[in-house]
């Protein structure tokens, strides 16, 4: 069996003095997708983000290729992608300008694959709009084009799917499926049905209420 790309142990979050998850013990494996799925506030956007680095408010040990990710911290920023739940884009930007900023520190890539990304989120004809003149669906599709050109082997998605119409989730669905053919490895939040083949599950909202 291949080794896990990031490993939790024992992972442990309060908040408010309310215990959202303690215990919590996986492994993110290349070519797998991975689900966490829990009720509003039981702390799904909050793992994903402990787990992008983005929250500090933890205990437990986490992993990176079989290392604590602390001391592989550049190794694991430049192999991980996090879009969190908004779609944070820039609302003067264009799309392709929006991509170009949401891409900046990796491989510089040419415009043209840009706009061919942009192309496959069906967003063609609006390349050279404001995203401020786009709906809530087409700026999800401007964030979501960030997949088509991504080579990080680890995703981190947050409630990707919000706003994205059947046609788009079906879409996206068989990139994720895709994504861990290929290799990677995906972990998802979504209140979307999703039900992969294979797909791994990460339940959280089992605490007690009252528990401290
Ligand atoms: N910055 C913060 N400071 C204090 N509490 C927070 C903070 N962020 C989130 N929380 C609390 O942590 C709990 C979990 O929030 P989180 O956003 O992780 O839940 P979620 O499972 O993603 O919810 P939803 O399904 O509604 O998106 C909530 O009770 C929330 O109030």
């Amino acid at each position: 069996m291949s080794e896990p790309l990031l490993q939790a142990v024992h992972l442990q979050c309060e908040r408010d003095r309310r215990v959202l998850f303690r215990d919590l013990s996986f492994s993110i494996l290349p070519g797998t997708v991975t689900r966490v799925e829990g009720p509003n506030g039981s702390g799904k956007t909050t793992l994903l983000r402990i787990l992008a680095g983005l929250n500090d408010a933890w205990s437990g040990e986490l992993y990176w290729c079989g290392e604590p990710r602390d001391r592989q911290r550049e190794s694991f920023l430049r192999n991980t992608l996090y879009l969190g739940h908004r779609p944070g884009i820039k609302p003067l930007l264009t799309p392709l300008e929006n991509l170009r900023a949401l891409t900046a520190g990796r491989r510089p890539l040419p415009d043209r694959v840009l706009r061919q990304a942009l192309e496959g989120t069906g967003l063609a004809a609006f390349q050279d709009v404001p995203c401020r003149n786009l709906s809530a669906g087409q700026q999800r599709r401007v964030a979501l084009a960030r997949l088509l050109i991504a080579d990080e082997p680890l995703w981190l998605l947050d409630e990707v799917f919000t706003a994205i119409d059947v046609h788009g989730v079906d879409a996206l669905e068989a990139l994720l499926l895709q994504r861990a053919a290929e290799g990677g490895a995906v972990v998802v939040t979504t209140h979307h049905d999703l039900r992969l083949p294979g797909m791994h599950r990460i339940p959280l909202g089992q605490e007690e209420a009252g528990d401290d």
